[in-house]
């Protein structure tokens, strides 16, 4: 039911209502495996519930499954960083103590444990505002200098929310993380209805930008909207000046169904990429290791937030948060270090270090460009042509041997093709630069042609007829006439139509737009080519999509 991975902890020794030896927790699964021993019935099922089916709950726990991490070899990593600043303030890790209510349900230390381990650790956390112990309590447990942001909800009680804001200020709390996913309601949460009525009552439904505004003035501290679950609203947040936004679907405890944070960021990179440079991003759900917390940094996330597993590491007191957080640095050195990148700094927006392309395929029907996420086939390349430099993309599949020869100062890379798809690269030659630290690879030239071509260099002026179709072309580069398109299977861009025709084949369509003036993208559906003049916003709508690249 819980359906966490067996990692061979064995549990045959333990007594039910007992607390476990902590030495035989080695990982963050197993810590809600000893608090589900441990806790009360009803206490445990107030952590571990979610909202109807638990679907979006099981989301953020399998999500992870379909990624796929792209390590590099030939690389310094023996300078570990992991030091992040949120919101200006430097703390000595990534991953943060998401706003979880009532602490107290699973050790007498409450909230000041959480506070103690993560100030003795130099880590954010971020008291609920329904938790056990009060505001100036937990202010008041925080050690020499230790940073804190206070999460509170929107209390349709304007009075109530004013007194606790200024209570977070007074108690010295540097932020709120305000959440705006509880609209009015609570989430409807089986497992905990079964033993209490619900949560906390007196949340606003009246909530709207021009209430926000009131609230503002509030407070001097810096607001960031926790929950926010699409990437419109993100680029809202971007929009009304906030300095970050917390995507969050509440632990699949609001919405069922709702996306999963990596799903909400591959949106965002879609649909608004500029937000990024913009605003803070920060990210939560079903993150449970150091990888999950490495996905959402690569996603564009400045840092990542643990809900349910500082709770149940609780039923240990301070000693099981330190744990929890102590694992959670390991697993991050370790793989960051695995991974060829040991600076977090560094790893954070790159996305060559992550494959999402099995969840585009699910959610959009087809991977998104290639400028937004690696392809585990793919090596990225910068060619560089005298001063002017392009990015392209060469499939891996195609490449057959790779050999190196290393000099004192690089790397020479020699990638020569022998395709099994449609597309074939003609050798190039490739020299590596270890230190780079978007882990792109810089060629001296590099060409690519379908597969009918002889070589790259009698296909370059020419119209060509090689088959080229979708899936299997996609993100793959076809040169026509002197010109190179990229496939974008099942992308399709609004506007700018130019003219159409019908057509027999894919490479007929691109042909068309290489021999049309003006003619910058085409999008196939069926036998009609449409062939457009300017490349407007992406549309998933499953045509056979191809756009002139440089
Ligand atoms: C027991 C529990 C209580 C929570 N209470 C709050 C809360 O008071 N305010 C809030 O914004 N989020 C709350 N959350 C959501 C967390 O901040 C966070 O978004 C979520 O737990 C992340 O998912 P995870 O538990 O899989 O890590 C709560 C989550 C849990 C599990």
């Amino acid at each position: 039911m819980e359906g966490l991975p067996d990692t061979g902890l064995d549990t045959s020794s333990w007594t039910t209502g007992t607390l476990p030896p902590i030495a035989d927790v080695v990982d963050i699964n197993d810590l809600q495996i000893a608090a589900k021993n441990t806790l009360a019935a009803a206490d445990y099922a107030y952590y571990r519930t979610a909202a109807l089916d638990e679907v979006t709950y099981q989301a953020n726990l399998f999500i992870w499954e379909k990624i796929r991490l792209n390590g590099y070899s030939f690389v310094d990593v023996s300078n570990s960083n992991l030091k992040t600043s949120i919101l200006g303030y430097e703390f000595n890790a990534p991953f943060f103590i998401a706003p979880a209510a009532q602490a107290g349900r699973a050790s007498s230390g409450a909230e000041t444990n959480l506070v103690q381990a993560a100030g003795a650790a130099g880590i954010l956390y971020v008291p609920s505002i329904s938790s056990t112990q009060s505001i100036a309590t937990i202010g008041a447990a925080a050690v020499s200098r230790q940073v804190m942001f206070h999460q509170e909800y929107i209390w349709s009680d304007q009075t109530r929310l004013q007194t606790e804001l200024q209570e977070m200020e007074a108690a010295g709390f540097k932020a709120i993380f305000l959440t705006v996913d509880n609209t009015g309601v609570n989430g409807i949460r089986d497992r905990q209805m079964r033993f209490s009525a619900g949560g906390d009552a007196g949340h606003s439904a009246t909530f709207t930008i021009d209430a926000l505004n009131q609230l503002r003035n509030m407070t001097t501290l810096p607001i960031v909207p926790k929950g926010v679950k699409t990437a419109r609203d993100v680029k809202l947040c971007a929009d009304l000046g906030f300095p970050a936004v917390y995507i969050s679907n509440h632990g699949g405890r609001v919405v069922d169904m709702a996306p999963t944070a990596v799903e909400v960021l591959l949106d965002v990179h879609r649909l608004y990429p500029e937000v990024f440079d913009q605003i803070e991003i920060y990210a939560d759900g079903g993150v449970r290791r150091a990888t999950h917390v490495l996905t959402l940094l690569a996603l564009g996330a400045r840092a990542v937030g643990l809900g349910r597993p500082f709770m149940f590491s609780n039923v240990y007191g301070e000693a099981g948060v330190t744990k929890a957080i102590d694992i959670l640095t390991l697993e991050l050195t370790t793989t960051m270090a695995l991974m060829g990148q040991a600076d977090v700094d560094e790893f954070r927006g790159n996305t060559s270090f992550i494959n999402t392309h099995q969840v585009e395929l699910e959610y959009y029907g087809a991977p998104l460009s290639i400028d937004t996420s690696s392809d585990p086939t793919s090596i990225k390349l910068v060619s560089s042509v005298g001063s002017t430099s392009t990015s392209r993309t060469t499939t891996s599949s195609s490449v057959s041997s790779v050999s190196s020869s290393a000099t004192s100062s690089s790397a020479t890379v020699s990638i020569s093709s022998a395709s099994s798809s449609s597309a074939t690269h003609s050798t190039s030659s490739v020299s590596a630069s270890p230190s780079s630290a978007s882990s792109t690879l810089a060629t001296s030239a590099t060409s690519q042609t379908p597969s009918s071509s002889a070589s790259s260099s009698t296909a370059a002026a020419a119209v060509n007829t090689a088959t080229v179709s979708c899936p299997g072309s996609n993100s793959t580069t076809y040169t026509t006439n002197g010109l190179n398109f990229l496939i974008e299977c099942g992308i399709d861009h609004s506007g700018g139509d130019l003219s159409s025709k019908s057509v027999s084949s894919f490479s007929a369509c691109i042909n068309a737009c290489a021999t049309t003036a003006g003619c910058v993208d085409v999008s196939l559906s069926g036998s009609a080519c449409y062939l457009k003049q300017s490349v407007g916003q992406n549309v998933y709508n499953g045509v056979f999509g191809a756009r002139l690249i440089a």
